[in-house]
């Protein structure tokens, strides 16, 4: 059997941001391909906001290329709040569906199937200013995603959005994807970034690592220790009671049981490694 690679969406070609003299982001590459999601991942001020912003073409970068399809063929959910505040949850998903030329029957059959699979149903005739920050994040998402467009791009949908409701709005996504799509979003939530087909670690604007989780996971080089009291402090942060610790090289210097890192691990421990490599 062969397999053919999915066509691209939309890609970011060695792309650097700058806002004054700090760069925002340094040198990303990042490609969309139809069919998948594509997690962002990073801690503040990492550069995910940036980088979805250069995909939605808000932003256009000092060096480097994104390509990505017409506005009118994409789908953006911003970092705010991403809906009208004085109008309906119908009404917001009418306006943005008629702004992309959706009518009629075809327009209120999309509507009521999103305003069901948010879970928003019982909200529909509430007013966006109403909902909780949760139900908004849904709602936002929902718009960006009416017309079917090539290209979703959501920023933190999931943020304040309570567990229940993540797996409504996952749902949403992996559909979305399933039918062709190609999208790219931004998570705080590390499971949540497991479940994408591609994963993007950005610290400081730049990728410390991407691919599959399975790529991410094999890439994934040195040693994980845990223990309540690590040998060096700097290099171990805490989960649940107890610290895990990295060690970049060969050598281990402690006793302490090694655990199989997963992906809090590994972002943690290449970033680390970033900044103490920056520091030395
Ligand atoms: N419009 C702007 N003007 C000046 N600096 C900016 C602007 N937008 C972003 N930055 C800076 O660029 C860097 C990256 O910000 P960005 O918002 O992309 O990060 P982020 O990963 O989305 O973080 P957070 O999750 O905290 O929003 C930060 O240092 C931020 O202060």
């Amino acid at each position: 059997m062969t397999t053919t690679a999915a066509a691209t969406i939309a890609e970011a070609r060695d792309v650097t941001v700058r806002f004054g003299r700090r760069a925002a982001l340094a040198g990303v590459s990042v490609t969309v391909p139809a069919g998948a999601v594509v997690a962002v991942v990073g801690g503040d001020g990492a550069g995910k906001t940036t980088l979805l912003r250069a995909f939605a073409r808000e932003i256009v970068p000092g060096a480097g290329t994104v390509t990505s399809p017409d506005k009118n063929r994409m789908g953006f959910l911003p970092a705010g709040p991403g809906s009208w505040a004085a109008l309906t949850v119908r009404q917001n998903l009418d306006f943005v569906g008629g702004a992309y030329g959706l009518r009629g029957r075809e327009l209120r059959s999309r509507r009521d199937e999103l305003v069901e699979r948010c879970g928003l149903t019982s909200a529909a005739d509430r007013q966006a200013s109403a909902l909780s920050g949760g139900m908004r994040r849904k709602l936002g998402a929902a718009m960006a995603m009416i017309h079917h467009p090539s290209l979703v791009i959501l920023d933190e949908p999931s943020t304040g959005v309570d567990p229940v409701s993540r797996i409504d709005l996952w749902r949403m996504v992996s559909e979305a994807a399933a039918q062709g799509s190609g999208v790219i979003m931004s998570t705080t939530y590390l499971d949540e970034a497991e479940r994408a087909a591609h994963l993007v670690v950005l610290d400081s604007g730049q990728v410390l690592v991407q691919g599959s989780y399975d790529d991410v996971r094999s890439g994934f080089t040195g040693t994980v220790t845990r223990s309540p009291d690590p040998v060096r402090r700097d290099w171990s942060w805490r989960r649940g009671r107890e610290r895990h610790e990295y060690w970049p090289s060969g050598s281990v210097d402690t006793d302490a049981p090694r655990v199989e890192p997963d992906l809090e691990d590994i972002v943690i421990a290449a970033s680390l490694s970033r900044s103490m490599r920056t520091a030395s």
